[in-house]
């Protein structure tokens, strides 16, 4: 049961006599901060009062206590404060519904009464070349989304939109044309296009830095001279001289660095005489790939034939990782399904006066926006906009969607603000549309995540490098242990994977999911704190208990009538536990799976001081003794659960 919305639904009816929009204050009824102010708190008698003139709130709070009924699961209500009314459920009724969550497979979580159609749009990488530390995020994000729809009881389409279409293409087809090894595509050809992509790239960074370099030069120049001249005729003593001056300086430094950085890497390609050769070979080659692209939008056989022949190995590549991290989709559309309706959603918008032409292109103009969407471009390509366009068509249309979440990089926020407008515009009215957006990976350092040689961290070595990483940790905690390790290499092995895995999923769940956030190794796999590995670690400790004890578990459960709360730990623990259904509708409804491993974070700690003040198999008396091993296995089976519909597993022992 949802203890929160049967507050809530509680509540609502009552304070239509003092508003007309109940809804809009019953968020401030919450689960408390702290117990001495009951178990939940609702504080709207202060917006409430305000509105109304002579009235106080904590009378108001006293009408509404009054008014409402809470007595079959309810202590007596409090007003607190200038208006606080404090909630504090009825022990033995807690007792109870806890002893109905020994046996509930879903552990209070109901399914949904009306489920939607949810469409996840997640991971979405972008095809021809190989994922890295940036496709993480959405990739991870997207799933745990996904889960908690499912498990929720909606129907979810989690639908990888990957971009198979775009310009990547264009530089692999490039690649193919001049430079294959072709004993090294006869043996690995995923391999050989990923190396392909990564040499075209390089090439035309490596034009584009070096025809960048005159006007860094000369902005160095002008800044270097300004400085010279504020020096040279303005009253140095002057504080505001000197900021001004300070200022100066610091950006000429950072220019300085900038273009130090930039030589260093230009030259290094320079010094590699086949690098060399090539990009002296192609020095437009950007413009040359963005060539291959045109012809194969515009259906020429040759690029099509390669196109055809190359996605699967694209798919192939990123597959593996998807297997490693446990993602499924139940679709990969792309971005190619979409190409033959393009050409009908702009006549459609431009028929139904949406879309008109400007400067050559077709172009939707929304009030209130500077930027308009532009669906058609000058030389009659569709765009990434339109692409989304007819997606929503289709998934609306055909796959029947009530709800769509792309979960995507906050830089594109510009880019959905539009489409969503524009489809508001279009007649989808009812279609609930959220750009679940997310910041960025940064490096230890602060900076967008690179290796030493400047590339995105490949997502492949990154999932190693967390394995091997957690390998040492799996083993410490062996090693440690009170009675000498008790694993064998094959098992810390297995562990490991579990452990660091999970490690890089949580670290990336946990942030607020709009924030930037540092990858740190260490405090990604620590054994204590906020981490996967604390979580995983608490559960395995309860198997622990259950296997020392020689209990079966499935026999306890069977004891239903001795759960017997009595310790305050006790009491906290069975509340969180019974919290569990709240959180993760909160997550589904927000897309925020940072509240559910908040929320696994608090339960591990709570079980940990029930632990260190409750002896469990050393109870005193066997009643007690029954009704610890049942809190310990409830709260064992939320960790468990909880962590699943993140994506990060467990293991009975660590
Ligand atoms: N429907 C969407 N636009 N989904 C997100 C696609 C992300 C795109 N492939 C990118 O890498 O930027």
């Amino acid at each position: 049961m949802n203890i929160l919305a049967e507050l809530r639904s509680r509540f609502e009816p009552v304070l239509t006599e003092w508003t007309d929009n109940p809804s809009s204050v019953i968020d401030m009824l919450k689960a408390s901060q702290d117990p001495k102010f009951g178990d939940y708190q609702a504080n709207f008698a202060m917006p409430l009062a305000a509105r109304i003139p002579d009235l106080k709130p904590r009378d108001l709070a006293a009408q509404i206590v009054e008014k409402v009924d809470l007595s079959d699961f309810c202590e007596p209500l409090e007003i607190a404060g200038p208006g606080f009314i404090n909630i504090k459920l009825k022990q033995d009724w807690l007792q109870e519904q806890t002893m109905q969550l020994v046996q509930d497979e879903r552990l209070g979580v109901v399914a949904v009464e009306a489920p939607q159609k949810v469409v996840v749009d997640f991971s979405a990488p972008n095809v021809a070349k190989p994922m890295h530390v940036g496709h993480l995020r959405s990739t991870v994000i997207g799933d745990a989304n996904y889960r908690v729809l499912k498990f929720l009881g909606h129907d979810v389409v989690g639908d990888n939109h990957i971009g198979d279409w775009g310009t990547q293409f264009g530089m692999i087809i490039f690649g193919y044309k001049h430079f294959l090894n072709e004993a090294a595509f006869q043996e690995e050809p995923v391999f050989e296009l990923a190396r392909l992509y990564r040499l075209v790239n390089q090439l035309s960074d490596y034009h584009a830095s070096k025809n960048s370099l005159p006007q860094k030069e000369q902005e160095i120049e002008q800044l270097t001279e300004k400085l010279q001249t504020l020096e040279g005729s303005a009253d140095q003593t002057d504080k505001k001289v000197q900021k001004q001056l300070k200022k100066l300086k610091a950006e000429l430094e950072t220019k300085q660095k900038a273009l130090s950085s930039l030589q260093e890497s230009l030259s290094q390609l320079e010094a590699n005489e086949d690098l060399k050769s090539k990009a002296t070979a192609f020095p437009d080659i950007a413009r040359l790939a963005r060539e291959e692209t045109a012809k194969l939008h515009a259906g020429d056989a040759e690029n099509n034939d390669l196109w055809k022949q190359f996605l699967p190995q694209c798919l192939d590549l990123i597959q593996g990782v998807y297997d490693r991290l446990d993602i499924h989709f139940d679709m990969t559309l792309g971005e190619s399904f979409y190409q033959p309706m393009l050409a009908d959603v702009v006549a459609d918008l431009k028929q139904k006066g949406l879309a008109t032409e400007s400067q050559g292109a077709i172009c939707v103009f929304m009030k209130g926006k500077e930027a308009p969407f532009i669906v058609q471009k000058q030389d009659g390509a569709f765009t990434y906009a339109t692409t989304d366009l007819a997606t929503i068509k289709y998934r609306a249309e055909e796959l029947n969607a009530d709800r769509i979440l792309y979960v995507v990089d906050s830089r594109q926020s510009e880019h959905f603000e539009l489409l969503f407008s524009t489809v508001k515009d279009w007649g989808y009215t009812d279609l609930e549309l959220q750009h679940v957006s997310f910041g960025s990976v940064l490096g230890e350092d602060g900076r967008p995540i690179k290796t030493r040689a400047g590339d995105s961290v490949g997502l492949d070595s990154l999932l190693n490098e967390a394995i091997q990483r957690a390998y040492n940790i799996v083993s410490e905690i062996d090693d440690d242990k009170h009675d000498g390790p008790e694993l064998s290499k094959e098992e810390r092995k297995q562990i490991a994977e579990v452990v660091g895995l999970g490690g890089i999923k949580y670290a990336d769940l946990k942030h607020n999911r709009e924030s930037d956030y540092r990858f740190d190794w260490d405090k990604m796999l620590a054994k204590q704190g906020d981490t996967a590995t604390y979580m995983q670690y608490a559960y395995a400790r309860v198997n622990g208990i259950f296997r020392k004890g020689g209990i079966d578990r499935e026999e306890l459960r069977t004891h239903q009538q001795s759960l017997n709360l009595i310790e305050p730990t006790e009491i906290a623990l069975a509340m969180k536990i019974n919290r569990y259904s709240e959180i993760l509708e909160s997550v589904a409804a927000e897309a925020r799976p940072n509240y559910l491993t908040n929320y696994l974070y608090e339960l591990a700690d709570l079980f940990s001081t029930f632990y260190d003040v409750c002896p469990v198999l050393k109870a005193d008396d066997e009643t007690v003794r029954t009704s610890r091993l049942l809190l310990s296995d409830l709260t064992a089976r939320v960790v468990q659960n909880g962590l699943s519909l993140l994506g990060i597993r467990t293991c009975e022992r660590m």
